[in-house]
């Protein structure tokens, strides 16, 4: 961070300071504070956005270090910062085994995923859907894609300003308009680079409001042994649960395993991250990004669980909640940090700056993602238009996906469930089908357009019907009645759905509904491609010669010289073709003999291009 961003941290915390404890109204002063600091970041790394190109993907320029703090930032946004300690809090540390998830949750992604789309030079990831099916399905993809994360972006606009409300007397819906206004001028007018660079920095500040809060939170607590005594007594402390039972919400199977279809959703297919690894200056940058994400995203799991302890240290069981202080626990760590230390110059200050900023950098990315498919898969196709109007019209976009989001924020808010569930939940609801729908796509060569639309579709549909029915049957069981006190009664639409349950056991529905939300992601793309691949069989699968080249990844073929390698490893053999000598794995036969010479031989006749970078990357 240079010192023009450290001073003006420093003010803006110090200000916010001031304000949050001021008599006078805080709202339009922390707002204008946050404007402030984001439009001379944006503006320092902004530069004119000549083209589209440079706008959408940074001249594919960026380098590995920044990219990765980028695609962490992408999907940690407040409400990790918020939901993970009162989730860790209010269950234990059962959660922080979603950080097993995060090694097949990148390792997958960085040699299956980044090699197809980065070899395909895509525009968009969707962009993939039409060279392997058809514009049909790339336009269903993004679609699919808009929807899930506008909601997405409607929970981490909503989040950090529910939590000021509760907490500050921060007017709700001025800060969920502060965020929703910078998110669209910073991507408006920045474009992917000035995203990547503020994402940079506002991922400093993120783990830097935490770590502070956690080391003064241990002094608070009595000191580091008498912290740890007290989360251990206190049960908080949870070893591994490897119990198989997939209705329970929170296991080793349900995180561990379940949590890599989740991350394989959002950093193998999610537009958001492939448009980051695309504007990689090579291949081997891009997956070195997917690599250097693994220890960020350890470290920010690792300060929002310890978070979550230390809190528990401070409270014990009698929690704010149970004193009917705040009335959700997603308002919980705010209000430990204003409880705790009002009286340390700056430091609530740095905390609500540090969840504005993980916000911030969430929603930005997702409107430039949004601006990016909305341009090139719906808009670019059908109308030819100038670099200039290209530019204006995805400019126009961003304002109008944050008009959305500010919209769906409002929806957020009549369903009062825990933000990080919802954020997940509708992670596995939409992210799990897309995730079905490419891995139909590379890992099936026989799928065709039909299979993919109906797998698509089924998957979605099975997605809703478990999400909804678990959300509602969920409500039913444990609607809990808000103390009369509180600001936010439970809206009287779930008045009436006490009916649920009886309609649920009659249908023997409870085993699908009570499925533990973490095994969305994986149960949604199985279906996608269980009845892809059947209606692909009914309708006449695809035959070989017919897909397109570099759109199929050739499992049999790697796991073959991986094979070869592993028996024979003296046979010092060149890296085995990460993909695309589909001819060979398509006919189904494969001459025994072609062993990873070959194959690479046939490889690069399909690639010159990347025998530049085997070369280089041997
Ligand atoms: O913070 C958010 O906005 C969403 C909650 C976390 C999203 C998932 S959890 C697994 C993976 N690890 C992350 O840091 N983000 C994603
Ligand atoms: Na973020």
């Amino acid at each position: 961070m240079s010192l023009l961003e450290l001073c003006i941290v420093n003010e803006l915390s110090f200000r916010l300071q001031l304000v949050l404890h001021s008599s006078a109204q805080p709202d339009l002063q922390i707002v204008a504070l946050i404007l402030v600091l984001h439009h001379r970041l944006y503006y320092a790394f902004k530069g004119r956005q000549r083209t589209a190109e440079e706008f959408l993907y940074a001249d594919r320029s960026m380098k590995c270090l920044p990219l990765a703090l980028s695609l962490m930032a992408s999907f940690q946004s407040a409400v990790a910062i918020i939901g993970t300690p009162a989730e860790v809090y209010a269950n234990g540390t059962q959660y922080w085994f979603i950080g097993c998830s995060y090694i097949l949750g990148l390792l997958i992604p960085a040699h299956i995923f980044i090699p197809v789309f980065y070899r395909l030079q895509l525009t968009s990831v969707y962009q993939y859907l039409e060279l392997r099916f058809c514009k049909a399905v790339r336009i269903c993809g993004t679609a699919a894609f808009i929807f899930q994360m506008v909601i997405y972006m409607g929970v981490s606009i909503y989040t950090p300003a529910l939590a000021l409300n509760a907490v500050t007397g921060f007017h709700l819906w001025g800060a969920v308009l502060a965020i929703g206004s910078v998110c669209t001028l910073n991507t408006a007018l920045g474009g992917l680079k000035a995203v990547v660079w503020t994402n940079v920095f506002q991922t400093v500040v993120m783990f830097t409001g935490q770590l502070v809060v956690i080391i003064l939170g241990v002094h608070e607590a009595g000191g580091l042994s008498e912290a740890w005594a007290k989360v251990r007594d206190g049960g908080r402390i949870s070893g591994i649960d490897l119990n198989p039972d997939p209705t329970v919400r929170h296991t080793f199977w349900t995180l561990g395993v379940g949590g890599v279809f989740l991350m394989l959703s959002l950093y193998g297919v999610n537009q958001a991250q492939v448009q980051r690894y695309l504007s990689s200056r090579s291949e081997r940058e891009a997956k070195m990004s997917c690599y250097m994400v693994f220890p960020c995203l350890q470290v920010s799991l690792m300060l929002s669980c310890v978070m979550g302890l230390v809190m528990y240290a401070c409270y014990g069981d009698n929690s704010p909640l149970e004193q009917q202080y705040i009335t959700s626990k997603d308002q919980m760590v705010l209000y430990f940090v204003m409880d705790t230390f009002q009286n340390v110059p700056g430091l609530p200050g740095l905390f609500v700056a540090c969840l504005f900023s993980a916000s911030l950098s969430t929603v930005s990315s997702a409107f430039n993602s949004l601006a990016t498919v909305t341009m090139v898969d719906l808009i670019k196709p059908h109308y030819s238009m100038t670099e200039a109007r290209a530019t204006l019209l995805s400019k126009m976009l961003a304002v109008s996906y944050g008009i959305i989001c500010l919209a769906m924020a409002y929806v957020v808010h009549l369903m009062n469930s825990s933000v990080l569930q919802a954020a997940l939940s509708i992670f596995g609801m939409v992210g799990g089908p897309l995730l079905g729908l490419f891995c139909l796509g590379i890992f099936f060569p026989c799928a065709n357009s039909i299979g993919a639309v109906t797998g698509l579709a089924s998957g979605l549909v099975m997605s809703f019907w478990v999400g909804i029915g678990g959300f509602l049957s969920g409500m039913a069981s444990s609607v809990q009645v808000l103390p009369l006190n509180s600001t936010n009664t439970v809206p009287d639409v779930f008045e009436n759905i006490t009916a649920v349950p009886a309609i649920v056991d009659a249908a023997g529905l409870n085993g699908l509904y009570s499925l533990s939300y973490m095994w969305y992601s994986a149960l949604n793309s199985f279906i996608v491609v269980l009845v892809g691949l059947v209606i692909s069989f009914l309708t006449g699968p695809t035959k070989a010669v017919d897909v397109s080249s570099g759109t199929v990844y050739p499992v049999m073929t790697t796991a073959r010289s991986l094979l070869h390698r592993l028996v024979e490893p003296s046979a010092c053999c060149p890296d085995p073709p990460e993909h695309m000598n589909e001819t060979h794995e398509m006919t189904g036969n494969v001459e025994e003999d072609a062993g990873t010479e070959e194959a690479t031989e046939v490889f690069l006749q399909s690639n010159p291009e990347s025998q530049v970078e085997q070369e280089t990357d041997v």
